[in-house]
């Protein structure tokens, strides 16, 4: 590609934009237009983020601001139920970049690309609209779809997320003293990804956050109860088969443990383990949700909307 493709991302102060950064500024053909924060408006990007050698600031654009800026791609790493604002000044100034939504806010809208590439590359290629999936939900889908067709009844999913998974926003989810030696149960029943991956999978996930004390990375056990008795090879088969060629889905035989994926950026499943009759299989999956669970999934759906290798600028 002759010239560099302009990204701005609006959300750059959060744990995900801080992320995406990295990774745009290491990235061959994208280079960052704008990034903005209110927070640190004004402020030297270089000297929030020591991989970046420009000149740039951070900026406080408002979404007009944010419309005219003429960019190829936009990522929107806003909290959720801000990102429509975007979306309407972009119609109403007639501009089309490619825009990456991580928050929640058009997961359920089929005019946006839902993008896990693993499971929905090709779907919708040359889509522009893209929705980035859930970090929680990005470990249960990985978890249950290769055993998606021989369900019986809901799949049980317990998951336990670091807390930079509750952003920068003051919580009793992200504080450290609330946290300690502690571990948090929240959203009990109905969270979005709860609603997320049963949409998605077209069956019915149970789901149960919890946030504990390390920062960064997501451990999923998946509970399925299957129509017929699997014995192990088949499940390991069935595994194997789906993510073989996936670079960024690792299939363990053993139980995977957050502690060695955080700051990585591909998932892994495994610790197939199934009840005495073949009906019950519990997976394990892990991912770090800043990674796989935010920004690599947007750089993956960023690089495949600019006909980019999927990989490209990831360090598999
Ligand atoms: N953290 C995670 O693990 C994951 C997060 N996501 C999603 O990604 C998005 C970003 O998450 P995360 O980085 O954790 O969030 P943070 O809370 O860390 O960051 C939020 C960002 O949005 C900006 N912001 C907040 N409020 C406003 C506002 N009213 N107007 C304009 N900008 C605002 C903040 O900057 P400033 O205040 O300086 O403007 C900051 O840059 C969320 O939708 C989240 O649900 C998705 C997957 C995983
Ligand atoms: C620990 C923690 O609070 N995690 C967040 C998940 C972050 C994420 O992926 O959220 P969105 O779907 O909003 O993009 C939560 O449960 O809301």
């Amino acid at each position: 590609m002759s010239h560099r493709i302009s990204l701005g991302l609006v959300g750059a102060r959060g744990h995900v934009g801080a992320e995406l950064i990295k990774l745009v500024v290491a990235h061959p053909c994208f280079e960052l237009a704008f990034v903005s924060s209110r927070e640190r408006d004004g402020q030297r990007l270089a000297d929030h983020e020591p991989t970046y050698a420009g000149g740039l600031r951070y900026a406080n654009l408002d979404p007009t601001a944010v419309a005219g800026q003429g960019v190829d791609a936009l990522v929107l790493a806003l909290p959720n139920g801000m990102a429509a604002t975007f979306v309407a000044a972009l119609d109403a100034a007639r501009a089309d970049p490619v825009v990456v939504d991580l928050s929640a806010d058009y997961r359920f809208d089929d005019g946006w690309y839902y993008g896990l590439p693993e499971l929905n590359r090709g779907v919708a290629d040359g889509a522009r609209r893209i929705s980035n999936p859930g970090c929680y939900a990005t470990a249960m889908q990985l978890a249950l779809a290769p055993l998606r067709d021989a369900l019986a009844g809901p799949a049980q999913c317990f998951g336990v997320s670091g807390y930079s998974g509750a952003g920068t926003g003051p919580s009793d989810k992200n504080d450290p003293d609330k946290l300690r030696d502690n571990l948090m149960p929240y959203a009990l029943v109905d969270h979005v990804h709860e609603r997320e991956v049963t949409r998605q999978l077209g069956h019915v996930v149970e789901f149960m956050p919890h946030v504990a004390p390390h920062f960064r990375g997501i451990t999923l056990t998946a509970n399925m109860h299957l129509e017929r008795a699997f014995d192990r090879d088949e499940v390991l088969a069935r595994f194997r088969d789906a993510y073989a060629d996936e670079p960024l889905v690792d299939v363990l035989d053993a139980a995977p443990w957050v502690s060695r994926i955080a700051g990585r950026h591909g998932a892994e499943v495994g610790g197939f383990t199934l009840s005495a009759d073949g009906r019950r299989l519990v997976v394990v999956s892990t991912l770090d949700n800043l990674l796989k669970g935010a920004a690599t999934q947007a750089l993956q759906n960023l690089n495949r909307a600019f006909g980019l290798p999927e990989t490209m600028g990831i360090d598999t």
